[in-house]
């Protein structure tokens, strides 16, 4: 008697505790609509209504996101609301504000916390942290590390020249895309760990390698617009999160790349098989306990972190800068020619192992090699940073403390009024010493000030040796089927071609000799 009287009075209840709550979500909802949009702190910075109210408008466009910003601020002028607490300047002359050595402003944690490294020095939010764990990474990556350890990059230039040899003795298009991401990979595991992936003697060029690179995009996009499903998907056990989502399945694997390298390095470290004197390499610095006086070494979970953000970090920048110039110097004869008269007057041995030192010295590889690093844009998408007490005016307008800020090489590369006709790659543009200087200060493909690239010396060894000896072995290449449709980008940070274009392939006469 008293539980029917109890599952009538249920029932009775049920529609109306439902109706409470979808009333209080609305309200909730709404109160949280009306407060972004017309009292939030940035209520007057111009933008559409949707990006003011909730993150979400941002997922609407995801890895397209960086196109649609150009677009909003064509409408809305050079200061833009794009996030409900994130604002996009497009003004060249604030870049120098925000992103200086000695910066004030930090990194964005609800940006660089979704890719889930949270030890790496790449992803701290804090500069006085960030400043301790860059000081252990900047040895390894000084200019005159990079000289000694030159002879890994002129290694894999020439490895990179044999493939493309024998793709011509075999008559096959030879994929240059991964090709170039190879020898980024094969040189910074070489350089990290002493033991090179060699990913450019595996007959598909490590695609697995590149697949589960960019299968961390999906993730990064989702934890920035569903912040709660961060910590929630990270407690996940590792062999169930592939089964649940790729993405997620993705973020796993990599972290346990860099949990078995570290591993792998430390016990090779206490065999006694690395002779860390003899050659250094970033992981035995970071091992060292003589580098941390007073302090308990990293451990491997936290290492790890590190080591998953260089290995990401190197590839595709360093693969897409490669690309794009090899592209544009096949698909333009005059470019080509003027490359090879250039690289045959300081190397007249057609057979010559080409050094960095005289390499950086020639104007027209500079030039085709600052093209290849506008046009391909290093990262693509916006530097989100913190603002600091107690804000900043850019453009008339007031941004307060603690909104996030940022700005991005896609629109800085693509100024008419600072590169005439922008989207053209024209080598010549940097040949004057006077305009060199004065492009020079609008080309931010590494970022700026304190957390500029640490890679950037590194980066500039491998794109000089490596486009210098290829283009120095081969005449006459072609590129097979390759569109400038096909080099377009999608922003997962790194940026990505888009899945089903055509990679840049090339075909060419065959060589006698290499
Ligand atoms: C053409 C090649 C490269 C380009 C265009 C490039 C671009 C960039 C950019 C724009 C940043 C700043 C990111 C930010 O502010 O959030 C950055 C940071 C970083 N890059 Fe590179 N990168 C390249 C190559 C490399 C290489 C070869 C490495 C090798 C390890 C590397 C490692 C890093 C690291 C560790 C950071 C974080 C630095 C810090 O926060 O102190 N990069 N890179």
């Amino acid at each position: 008697m008293s539980s029917s009287i109890l599952s009538a009075a249920v029932q009775q209840l049920a529609p109306c505790a439902w109706y409470i709550v979808a009333g209080a979500l609305l309200a909730f909802v709404a109160t949280r609509v009306v407060y972004r949009r017309f009292f939030h702190p940035l209520a007057k910075i111009p933008g559409p209504f949707l990006a003011s109210v909730t993150t979400l408008y941002q997922a609407a466009y995801n890895a397209q996101y960086y196109k649609k910003i150009e677009q909003l601020h064509q409408i809305y002028g050079p200061v833009v609301r794009i996030n409900p607490n994130e604002v996009h300047l497009s003004d060249p002359e604030n870049y120098d504000k925000i992103y200086y050595m000695g910066t004030r402003f930090g990194k964005a944690p609800e940006f660089y916390g979704s890719f889930c490294i949270p030890h790496a020095t790449f992803s701290t939010p804090s500069n006085e942290v960030h400043k301790g764990r860059r000081a252990a990474l900047n040895p390894m990556f000084s200019r005159k590390m990079v000289l000694e350890l030159e002879s890994i990059v002129q290694d894999k230039a020439d490895k990179l020249c044999k493939l493309m040899a024998k793709g011509l003795r075999e008559t096959k298009p030879v994929d240059l895309h991964h090709a170039f991401r190879c020898v980024s990979v094969d040189v910074i595991s070489d350089y990290a760990f002493d033991k090179s992936y060699n990913l450019m003697d595996q007959p598909d060029l490590g695609a697995h390698f590149f697949v589960m690179a960019r299968g961390i995009g999906p993730a990064m996009y989702t934890f920035q617009s569903l912040r709660w499903l961060q910590p929630l998907a990270l407690k996940i056990p590792p062999w169930l999160a592939p089964k649940l989502s790729k993405p997620l399945g993705t973020v796993f694997a990599l972290q346990m790349e860099g949990v078995n390298q570290i591993e792998d390095v430390r016990s090779r470290m206490e065999a006694g098989k690395l002779d860390t004197e003899a050659r250094p390499t970033i992981f035995t610095e970071l091992l060292k306990p003589e580098n941390y006086p007073g302090r308990p070494v990293p451990s491997t979970m936290e290492l790890k972190d590190e080591c998953y953000s260089i290995l990401v970090a190197a590839a595709d920048t360093t693969g897409n800068a490669m690309t794009t110039a090899a592209y544009h110097i096949m698909a333009n004869r005059d470019i080509y020619d003027k490359l090879r008269a250039e690289l045959f007057s300081a190397f007249p041995d057609p057979h010559a192992t080409l050094d960095f030192l005289t390499l950086e010295r020639l104007p027209y590889l500079t030039g085709v090699i600052k093209e290849a690093l506008r046009l391909s844009f290093g990262v693509i998408g916006r530097l989100p940073r913190v603002t600091p007490e107690p804000g900043v005016h850019f453009n008339g307008y007031y941004i307060p403390p603690g909104t996030t800020i940022g700005m991005s090489s896609w629109l800085m590369h693509r100024n008419p009024e600072v590169f005439p006709d922008p989207m053209k790659f024209s080598p010549e543009r940097w040949l004057d010493p006077a305009d060199f200087r004065r492009l020079e200060k609008h080309i931010v493909p590494f970022g700026r000030g304190s957390r500029q690239c640490v890679g950037m010396p590194l980066a500039y060894c491998e794109l000089y040796v490596t486009l210098g000896t290829f283009f120095h072995r081969f005449a006459g290449l072609e590129v097979f089927k390759t569109t400038p449709h096909d080099l377009e980008y999608e922003d997962f940070f790194s940026s990505y071609h888009l899945a089903g274009r055509n990679w840049l392939r090339a075909v060419g006469p065959v060589l006698e000799k290499v």
